[in-house]
């Protein structure tokens, strides 16, 4: 389909460009796309997965730890967002240049591919493994819904949200209500299982947390230029840090602590456990529950790669999403899904700097900061990002207990003032823009 079909047939995207005022939609509307994203089967697994190893307060405290340096991590960027109506890509051009930003949308285009793929996987492996339909079926058959929802942009997304995220409140309340009948009622006095002791500590949870959504969090601004201004971005933002991720992640760890989950370290808060076993509507609306929860994920991260690869490549979103989306399923069919631990580490050390140096740039020096956008690269980003990179690599080593995702916002900080403020200007550094608009050893 060509761009202009697409543009004929649908509402614009604004791939290229930013979103006209004319064309902003209303608080309610950007709060369903953020709300209803990280309101997902997988942060209650996760949350279970944690309480059974840090006990239920410590659990809970390390999560909420993470989700509020995700609120001001995603606020920050969400803000610039819906100031100015410019998709990721073209923020990320006024940091690293407009050759330079092709790394990093790169870089991000590509893990959320593969965070579409993961959660495809995960759709196949939930509705096998809870209700015993063929595994590969329904990763074709949920991929498939996904990349039509996602076809129809940003509107769609909105009212999946609507959706989404009522349902799995309303499910959490159900399953707590049934692990609390069945099982202990202690639940701030849970303790650690035994055999658990010592493997993970409430840093790298929260780090955990943190690099969870520090890719999809560093692109919210194509979601959140749909705000009406930098305010609804930012309350529209706050549904999902702290609220959304929290509640969605603590209501698996809720579970756990009532002693229902057999195994919780392995199965972690998975909900589906709870709900099933209690008659068939039940269990049709769990069936569907798989569906829409993973599918507000997956739409999300398609949505990202889609926008970032469109603009990447000039072609229009709609055609990029079905050709990002067959990619997702094959890599889903392959079992991609298995290797989210190391998905965590590999976003918690190379993204957090991304967003952050935006945030330096755009945010805190927005007086003095010369936007890069006539410049091939910007050397200031590029080198707090490699030495930032490092130091979080270094950390994740040689103290891994550490939160590293946010070491990595601070080592990114630090390095970002020493760069800007403590090099001297016209010191003899090696860094000279391609284009010569930039004199040589002007770091910024
Ligand atoms: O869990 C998720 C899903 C999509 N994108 C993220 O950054 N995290």
């Amino acid at each position: 389909m060509s761009k202009e079909m697409e543009q004929r047939s649908l509402d614009p995207e604004f791939e290229q460009e930013a979103v006209p005022k004319h064309y902003r939609k209303s608080l309610g509307s950007i709060v369903a796309v953020w709300f209803g994203f990280p309101m997902q089967l997988f942060s209650a697994v996760f949350g279970g997965t944690v309480v059974a190893q840090l006990g239920f307060v410590n659990g809970a405290l390390s999560m909420l730890l993470g989700n509020l340096a995700l609120f001001i991590f995603v606020g920050f960027l969400s803000y610039r967002a819906g100031e100015t109506g410019l998709n990721f890509n073209l923020l990320a051009k006024e940091s690293f240049g407009k050759r330079g930003y092709y790394l990093v949308s790169g870089l991000l285009a590509v893990v959320v591919i593969g965070w579409f793929a993961v959660n495809v996987g995960l759709t196949g492996a939930m509705m096998h493994n809870t209700f015993g339909y063929n595994e590969i079926l329904m990763i074709i058959v949920g991929g498939l819904i996904y990349i039509v929802i996602t076809f129809l942009g940003i509107k769609a997304l909105s009212v999946l949200g609507w959706i989404a995220a009522p349902l799995y409140v309303v499910l959490s309340i159900v399953a707590i209500v049934f692990a609390v009948k069945s099982g202990v009622t202690g639940i701030l006095e849970y303790k650690p299982v035994a055999s658990s002791a010592g493997a993970i500590t409430m840093g790298m949870v929260a780090s955990m947390v943190f690099a969870g959504f520090a890719d999809s969090g560093t692109m919210t601004a194509d979601f959140t230029r749909w705000s009406k201004n930098g305010k609804e971005a930012v309350l529209a933002s706050i549904t999902a840090f702290p609220l959304g991720n929290f509640v969605a992640q603590i209501v698996g760890g809720i579970v756990v602590a009532t002693g229902v989950i057999p195994d919780a370290v392995t199965n972690g808060g998975n909900i589906l456990m709870v709900l099933t076993g209690h008659g068939s509507f039940l269990s049709l609306v769990s069936v569907l529950f798989v569906f829409i929860s993973l599918g507000s994920v997956c739409t999300h991260c398609l949505y990202n790669g889609a926008i970032g690869w469109s603009h990447m490549t000039g072609k229009g979103m709609r055609s990029i999403t079905v050709i990002l989306g067959v990619i997702g399923i094959i890599a889903a069919l392959s079992g991609i899904w298995g290797k989210l631990p190391e998905w965590f580490n590999l976003l918690g050390i190379l993204v957090p700097p991304i967003g952050t140096i935006m945030i330096m740039d755009q945010i805190i020096f927005r007086k003095t900061h010369k936007s890069a956008l006539e410049r091939s690269w910007r050397p200031l980003a590029f080198v707090t990002w490699v030495i930032a990179s490092g130091i979080s690599l270094f950390i994740n080593f040689n103290a891994p207990q550490l939160s590293v995702a946010i070491m990595s916002v601070v080592a990114t900080v630090m390095v970002y003032l020493i760069c800007k403020t403590v090099v001297p200007r016209n010191a003899s550094l090696v860094f000279e823009d391609s284009d010569k608009s930039v004199q040589s050893g002007d770091l910024d």
